[in-house]
């Protein structure tokens, strides 16, 4: 059933056309994804995960194949604020209360002030920021510029996120709480994910499934289902099922540096 897909990407291509030559980033790239699906896209510097992520969310068009988002293009979600964005940099309004920063989304929507107010202190309960809702973002750690980033994305309740790297830059004890929220949030919501990580043991402990990707062209190199029990916890490491899945996929990844 169409409405039950979220993201229908049928041989995708990419090319980075530069003055002297062309990149293929990605080649025949197929993938579907179901509603309230988490897809984590891994593989070496270059296989193409950030331009993946990018197709999807509209800020690149393919040159070849199709890719539609419950049903539509990913223009017409974009526009539509469908598809919420994450970045390794949170890249908040340093001018704006954290609050106003998450409900900027709705602002731009024409949302009127009242509920966009609500809907973003919705937000701020739903990711852990209760308290710092007149904050400057230089008032919040790392970690919290992460959260209030996640609540902006979500403000407009999108049909898909997207997040690059969002917790790259953070230490790993902080990383693991956010995995948690971000766990929590998945459950809460439905939305479906798609996340772009390094860490195959960050892949497994959130996923359904773990799109490998290898470089030279950027291509799926494996797809790995992962059914470890839901709601997930950090307690979810301590699994035999889940050492498996690390294992396993770490044997994939390898495969895929056989390439760069
Ligand atoms: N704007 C661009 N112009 C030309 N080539 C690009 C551009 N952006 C990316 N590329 C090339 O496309 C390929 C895929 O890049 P991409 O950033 O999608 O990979 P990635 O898997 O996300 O890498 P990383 O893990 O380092 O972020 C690489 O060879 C990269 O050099």
């Amino acid at each position: 059933m169409v409405d039950e897909l979220s993201a229908e990407i049928r041989d995708l291509s990419l090319v980075y056309k530069g003055r002297h030559q062309n990149v293929t980033a990605l080649s025949e790239v197929s993938l579907s994804m179901e509603q309230g699906e988490f897809v984590s896209l891994i593989g070496p510097s270059g296989c193409g995960k950030s331009t993946l992520l990018r197709v999807l969310g509209d800020l690149l068009s393919p040159s070849g194949g199709t890719v539609t988002i419950k049903g539509r293009t990913p223009r017409a979600e974009r526009l539509d604020r469908r598809i919420g964005f994450v970045f390794q940099e949170a890249a908040l309004l340093e001018w704006r209360s954290v609050l106003d920063n998450i409900a900027l989304p709705l602002e731009l929507h024409g949302a009127p002030r009242k509920l966009r107010e609500a809907k973003a202190r919705e937000l701020i309960e739903l990711v852990g920021l209760t308290g710092f809702e007149a904050a400057w973002p230089r008032q919040l750690s790392g970690g919290m510029r992460q959260r209030a980033a996640i609540a902006r994305a979500l403000s407009t309740e999108p049909d898909l996120l997207l997040l690059d790297e969002p917790f790259g830059a953070l230490d790993q004890i902080t990383r693991d709480r956010l995995n948690m929220e971000l766990a929590r949030i998945h459950e809460v919501t439905g939305v479906s994910v798609v996340l772009v990580t390094h860490s195959i043991r960050e892949a497994v402990l959130l996923s359904d499934r773990i799109v490998v990707m290898t470089p030279r062209p950027g291509r799926i190199e494996r797809i790995l289902d992962d059914p470890l029990p839901r709601p997930r916890s950090l307690g979810t490491r301590l699994l035999p099922e889940y050492e498996d899945l690390v294992r396993n996929g770490s044997r994939e990844l390898e495969k895929g540096y056989a390439n760069v």
